[in-house]
């Protein structure tokens, strides 16, 4: 099996060297998919795998904007269509300078498999900018959007593929795409996700990626018969993720001792209440501050300049910003904290180094690919309720949010359980995830 395993990344590295966050991802499914492959005949002499990692459609294109002081600025926008097996390919866009064609390559083939979880008809995409919103203002951003659409839009359609945010994009960026979609198209569609409640938008489509992360995270839990009544809790990150998982874990009874953003961490010993959580809210979404600021009005807080919060004793760590921030020296130091739970609301937060580690430990850990799958799975209830041209109501939408984490839990219990009772959720989440597309792929033969 070892060798299979090697030979397939031999030809995934061949064809993508250069692109290590993209080989990351791959490994990692082919480590867990690859023995399966083998014992099941149908996927057998089909090169079903070798198909999934090349992109069905690589978009790149330039953006060229004008900033507040008339100079010109030049971006690279990139849509990558990765599989539209099971349906119109879904998934966010970044606007990050650290954006490039082997982060996006491995966030498309994440989510080839997580919209497959989430049981919804939506194949797997994801695009986005070396563009940073950070430090521009609302007009700059704007002028960005408008141009990143003007070429954008070529590509999508309701029925095609369906952007919607992720780091860097929010409600104010959404807009501003979805304007000039309108103006180009001149139709109002369900294009996007993450929509204003007055023009398509979903209620609990902001809350669904944190609120899904830690409803997985609770379904862990109830398997050892714990809850989060009472935990420590450590989350990273600051933005839309780690917010409502943060508002979650609190409504559950859990204690939130951490925040942060790429200057560093905040710890405060007392816990980040809801009061605190709403200046946070307030201080990221509205105001664009930084995580730094929470120590000046909270003055019993610490701020831990460039470094990350896994050092702080914890019984369940939520990753909530970017991929690889959580390495093997920090997973032995949640072990060894005593740490019992780990649930990514991040994509691929954690290095392979650390998921060995945790599943060496046999603590519970779920992948961001199930545990975050929520956002995504909203966004398909939105576009649902669009094609329907109706709204659920906030408790309508919590309930399928809460029932679909609960499905994928499930999953990743009947695929990913090992001989004696731990269930490996990584290799759960993995098959799960592949059957359904690989099955599609096969009915629909090569193409
Ligand atoms: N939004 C969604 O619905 C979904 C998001 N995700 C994933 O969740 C994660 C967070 O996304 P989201 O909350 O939407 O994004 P936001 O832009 O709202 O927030 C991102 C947060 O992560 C921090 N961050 C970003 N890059 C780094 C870095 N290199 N080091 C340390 N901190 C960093 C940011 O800090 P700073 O402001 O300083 O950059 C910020 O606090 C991403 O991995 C995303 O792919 C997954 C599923 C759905
Ligand atoms: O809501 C969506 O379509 C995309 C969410 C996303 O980008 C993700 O799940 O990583």
């Amino acid at each position: 099996m070892e060798a299979k395993i090697k030979a397939f990344m031999d030809e995934v590295k061949a064809r993508n060297g250069h692109e290590p966050e993209f080989i990351q991802a791959v490994q990692e499914v082919a480590e867990t998919v690859i023995p399966y492959i083998a014992k099941h005949d149908i996927y057998n002499g089909k090169n079903i795998l070798l198909r999934m990692v090349e992109p069905e459609r690589l978009i790149s294109f330039r953006v060229a904007w004008v900033d507040d002081e008339g100079e010109i600025h030049v971006n690279r926008g990139y849509r990558i269509q990765m599989n539209s097996a099971i349906g119109p390919y879904k998934g966010g866009l970044r606007f990050h300078p650290t954006v490039n064609a082997s982060v996006l390559k491995f966030l498309a083939f994440e989510q080839v498999f997580k919209n497959s979880l989430t049981t919804l008809p939506m194949g797997g995409g994801k695009g986005g900018s070396d563009f940073d919103p950070k430090g521009k203002s609302d007009d700059e951003v704007m002028r960005f959007c408008h141009a990143f659409m003007t070429e954008l839009c070529r590509h999508i359609g309701p029925n095609t593929d369906v952007p919607a945010g992720d780091i860097g994009v929010g409600a104010r960026e959404i807009g501003f795409l979805f304007g000039m979609y309108k103006k180009i198209r001149n139709e109002f569609t369900g294009v996007l996700t993450g929509k204003g409640l007055s023009w398509g938008g979903s209620l609990i489509r902001p809350e669904a990626t944190g609120y899904g992360t830690v409803y997985f995270a609770d379904s862990m839990l109830k398997t050892q018969g714990k809850s989060f009544e009472g935990k420590k809790v450590v989350i990273s990150g600051s933005g839309n993720v780690a917010q409502y998982a943060a508002e979650k874990v609190l409504q559950l009874g859990g204690k939130v001792l951490t925040l942060s953003d790429s200057g560093g961490y905040i710890y405060d010993k007392d816990g980040i209440n809801e009061e605190k959580l709403a200046y946070v809210m307030d201080l990221k979404n509205n105001r664009r501050g930084r995580i730094s600021d929470y120590v000046a009005k909270y003055p019993s807080a610490e701020f831990r300049k460039g470094e990350t919060p896994w050092k702080v004793a914890c019984d369940i760590a939520l990753p909530c910003a970017t991929q690889n921030e959580l390495n093997g020296d920090d997973a032995a130091q949640l072990i060894k904290n005593g740490c019992i739970a780990v649930a990514e609301g991040a994509n691929m937060p954690s290095t392979p180094e650390a998921i060995h580690a945790f599943h060496d430990a046999k603590i519970l850990f779920a992948p961001g690919k199930a545990s975050n799958a929520g956002g995504v799975a909203t966004s398909g209830l939105e576009m649902s309720q669009n094609s329907l041209r109706i709204s659920w109501t906030r408790e309508e939408v919590d309930q399928r949010l809460k029932g679909i984490m609960s499905d994928i839990h499930d999953a990743c219990i009947e695929y990913g359980k090992e001989d004696g009772g731990y269930c490996n959720y990584v290799k759960g989440a993995n098959i799960a995830g592949f059957v359904k597309v690989a099955d599609a792929m096969l009915a629909q033969g090569v193409i």
